[in-house]
């Protein structure tokens, strides 16, 4: 068996066009959405994701506003700036871009944003929304691969998903994503005290790799027919590789790779939440 590819490009031009429509109806209704990032330190793959947002942006019709702040800023300086997006008018969403680095710590800038205008998801209002099943914005790789997988009739009711990796962004809101009733999937989540992960990976209908390790999913980990999600990018001379080696494509039925798989999505699903809300303003 040859995976599919779960093309997460070319569905995201799709989304992408859509939205483009929707931003289109606000603005006959004299409404447009602007989306606010903030940028701490020089990390170049940082720096790319967020120039490829405000390119999305740009071609959507969002407006873009930029916050680019040097390593060196001061917890103070950043709550400064948070605090103004907060109440710029102009800014329906916006985005601290993480890791943060040095000494700034996530959580604590997460928690500042205003939850109305966390186009994110990951404030932990929004997080607790999520495990409410209250409506919210929701973190955008795990609907990005929710997303991904629906699009293209890939099942999640009844599905045994295992997912690997623990993060804020990623493994633990997608576990509570994908066992809400409207997904309806079973989930096993492993993480760094799993004492054998290929004996949950080899269970799994559906395996989502998101631990940031360059290749540790195998062809032998992989049931037969079973679904792939590729989520992990490590930056390497050849190239970014993936969590998911290349061998389990001989296995899997679909597979999402790194890249053009859940990163284009995570972009897209960004945008999503940014309409969403500013729909959700004009009422
Ligand atoms: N505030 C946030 N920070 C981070 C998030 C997030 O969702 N919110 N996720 C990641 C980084 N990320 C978005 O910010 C992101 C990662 C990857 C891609 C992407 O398009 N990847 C391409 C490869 C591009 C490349 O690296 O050359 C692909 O997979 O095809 C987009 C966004 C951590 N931080």
């Amino acid at each position: 068996m040859t995976a599919e590819t779960l093309d997460g490009k070319a569905l995201a031009a799709t989304i992408k066009a859509e939205l483009k429509e929707r931003v289109a109806a606000l603005a006959e209704r004299g409404i447009v959405p602007g989306l606010g990032t903030v940028l701490v330190g020089d990390d170049p793959g940082s720096h790319s994701y967020v120039r490829g947002k405000h390119r999305d942006c740009a071609e959507v019709g969002i407006a873009s506003i930029q916050v680019e702040l040097p390593a060196s800023t001061s917890a103070a300086e950043l709550e400064g700036r948070i605090r103004e997006l907060n109440e710029d008018p102009a800014c329906t969403g916006f985005i601290v871009q993480l890791p943060l680095p040095g000494a700034l710590d996530d959580a604590w800038a997460l928690e500042l944003v205003d939850p109305g205008k966390d186009a994110d998801g990951l404030h932990p209002a929004n997080l607790g929304r999520l495990v409410l099943g209250e409506p919210g914005p929701l973190p955008c790789t795990p609907r990005g691969i929710v997303e991904l997988l629906r699009r293209n009739g890939v099942g999640l009711s009844g599905a045994e998903v295992c997912v690997i990796g623990r993060g804020t962004t990623v493994g633990r809101p997608l576990g509570l994503l994908l066992t809400r009733k409207s997904e309806n999937a079973t989930v096993t989540l492993c993480h760094t005290g799993t004492v054998d992960v290929a004996e949950h990976t080899r269970r799994a209908d559906i395996v989502v790799a998101a631990a940031g390790r360059p290749r540790i999913v195998t062809a032998d980990m992989v049931k037969p027919g079973a679904v792939c999600v590729d989520v992990g990018i490590t930056r390497t001379e050849a190239g970014l590789v993936g969590d998911i080696d290349p061998s389990v494509r001989e296995v899997a039925s679909w597979i999402a790779p790194v890249p053009g798989g859940v990163g284009p999505m995570t972009r897209a699903m960004l945008l999503t939440n940014v309409v969403e809300r500013a729909e959700a303003l004009a009422g």
